[in-house]
């Protein structure tokens, strides 16, 4: 009796669903709320009126070897009654199936009886762009009108939309890939790309670029510290594994740098590692005011995705459906 109650009371939200209802516009506000309340509840007493409670452990991963992990990322928000987990695996060698691929599940906070389960992909798409952008509101010198994206698959799609139809003042698109012929593609898929061009080389993408975005699969450094204008503003999405890099060692240095979680930059960005680059804030304490935006210096975010990001998408798509 039990079992049949439950199957009857939670929804599967397929991908086009959740598509149809999770907008740019809705999603970039929720974030960035997400982002200040996960930073808020760490810095703020149990006395504190605004303290806000937000638990979530770091990622836990199980490895299979040379193909890939499974993460589980879950997530409590007080304030939402959000109980919410992602299952999330990556295989970047897959060739014919999703290198990423994700379900999300949400329970009712009350009594823990699950609620829906939704398409997990399309949310980890959207709402890592959404990272990015409110990280570029915050860091980006002035209105950016030059992007570069290194890397030329979903996260990079994701990203063109979301900075497109956030930063009017965009004029140029500029993207490579290490394999040069999917940059083209990815620069002619159809005409809403008008502003985008494919580029050869890193440098030939990045020179003069106002804002950087890098997500590759690539466990080394792409992106050079030589090639990168003064006072960039630099996305770091790719290298999620404490052995793996994107970004070259010299400009984490260099870069005032920022994170989604101090604790899981620690655990798990090679980038931060590797470097020893010093982690000068979350973007949730300058969402919240307590840390400074260093607009004229370089700066780069390094977004390892975060379970509160997916539980304010999941929370949109099922007030939006009504469920
Ligand atoms: N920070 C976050 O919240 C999230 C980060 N990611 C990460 O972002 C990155 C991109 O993800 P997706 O676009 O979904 O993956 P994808 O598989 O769709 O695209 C990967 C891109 O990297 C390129 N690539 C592969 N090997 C490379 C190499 N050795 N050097 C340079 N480029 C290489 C591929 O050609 C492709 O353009 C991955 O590292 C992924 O794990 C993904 C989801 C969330
Ligand atoms: O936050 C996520 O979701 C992911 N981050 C790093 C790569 C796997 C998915």
């Amino acid at each position: 009796m039990a079992m049949e109650h439950r199957s009857s009371t939670f929804e599967f939200v397929t991908a086009e669903k959740v598509l149809s209802v999770l907008s740019y516009k809705l999603l970039i506000d929720a974030v960035e709320r997400g982002l200040g309340l996960f930073s808020k509840s760490k810095s703020s007493s149990g006395q504190d009126a605004n303290r806000s409670s937000v638990d979530q452990p770091v990622r836990t991963t199980v490895a299979v070897p040379n193909k890939g992990f499974l993460g589980c990322m879950p997530v409590y928000i007080e304030a939402d009654e959000l109980l919410v987990t992602k299952l999330v695996t990556f295989f970047p060698k897959n060739e014919n199936v999703p290198t990423h691929n994700a379900v999300v599940a949400v329970f009712h906070a009350n009594t823990g009886v699950p609620r829906a389960f939704l398409d997990g992909d399309t949310i980890t798409t959207r709402r890592t762009a959404a990272a990015s952008v409110v990280a570029t509101k915050h860091l980006a010198n002035g209105k950016p009108t030059v992007l570069a994206i290194l890397g030329s698959g979903t996260q990079a799609a994701s990203h063109y939309e979301a900075f497109c139809e956030t930063f009017s003042s965009l004029k140029q698109v500029r993207v490579w890939n290490h394999k040069p012929e999917r940059a083209k593609e990815f620069a002619n898929k159809d005409e809403r790309r008008h502003n985008c061009v494919a580029c050869e080389s890193v440098e030939d993408a990045v020179r003069g670029a106002d804002v950087i975005v890098t997500v590759t699969s690539s466990s080394s450094p792409v992106l050079m510290a030589q090639w990168v204008k003064p006072g960039a503003h630099i996305n770091g999405v790719g290298a999620c594994r404490p052995e793996w890099a994107e970004i070259d060692p010299n400009l984490m240095r260099s870069a005032v740098v920022y994170v989604d979680s101090r604790e899981g930059a620690l655990q798990e960005s090679g980038d931060v590692l590797l470097s020893k680059a010093e982690v000068y804030a979350e973007i949730g304490e300058v969402v919240n005011g307590t840390k400074t935006a260093h607009t004229d210096k370089t700066t780069v975010f390094k977004s390892l995705g975060m379970a509160v990001e997916d539980a304010v998408a999941a929370k949109i798509v099922l007030d939006e459906l009504g469920l």
